[in-house]
């Protein structure tokens, strides 16, 4: 949703970009899971995370992969105490799950943090990673690739068009 304004700053990732940048985040997981250096699954969470998670289990040749869904919603009276309240609405395989040992655990981007604080209470050992943060949500994730300021909103390729745009001349 893009009501959390003030954004300040846009960040436009392209496919080609973002696939680069999960890449690297595969790079860095790599041989770091706790059972010699493996990963027993990773696990997406959707919608985000889909295309992440895709291009991790790729590189680390992950063939369990499953998806924990998170609605975010906000809660509270007046505009002042609004408050984002996250719910999960889809669970991944409880037996594969366990306390999170094993399993990694990926989005596309954590900005206030209230999605991975929920799911990581329910799979306190999982590992969390994250393409982008924003300093806010930073410390619930345990590997990012770049950093991204709180007023920057970021646009994935999925909610993005090539568009036609005016030469700077023709412009007023
Ligand atoms: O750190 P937070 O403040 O919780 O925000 C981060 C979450 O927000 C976005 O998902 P969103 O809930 O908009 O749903 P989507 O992935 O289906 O687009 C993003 O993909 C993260 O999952
Ligand atoms: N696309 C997108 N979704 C978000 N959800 C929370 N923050 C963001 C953001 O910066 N961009
Ligand atoms: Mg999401």
């Amino acid at each position: 949703m893009n009501d959390r304004l003030p954004h300040e700053k846009g960040f436009h990732v392209s496919w080609d970009q973002l696939h680069r940048d999960a890449r690297a985040l595969a790079w860095r997981l790599q041989g770091r899971g706790p059972e010699d250096g493996n990963w027993r699954a990773v696990v997406a969470i959707t919608r985000g995370g889909m295309a992440p998670a895709m291009i991790v289990s790729r590189e680390l040749d992950i063939r369990t992969v499953d998806t924990i869904s998170v609605k975010s919603y906000h809660s509270g009276g007046g505009k002042e105490d609004m408050r984002r309240e996250a719910q999960v609405i889809k669970s991944p395989d409880a037996e594969m799950m366990g306390d999170g040992e094993g399993i990694l655990i990926v989005d596309d981007l954590v900005d206030t943090g209230k999605t991975l604080e929920l799911v990581r209470k329910l799979y306190p050992k999982a590992h969390f990673a994250c393409v982008y943060a924003k300093p806010e949500g930073e410390k619930q994730t345990d590997t990012f690739i770049t950093g991204v300021s709180q007023d920057t909103w970021i646009f994935f390729p999925w909610d993005m068009a090539l568009q036609y745009v005016e030469p700077y001349r023709g412009r007023d």
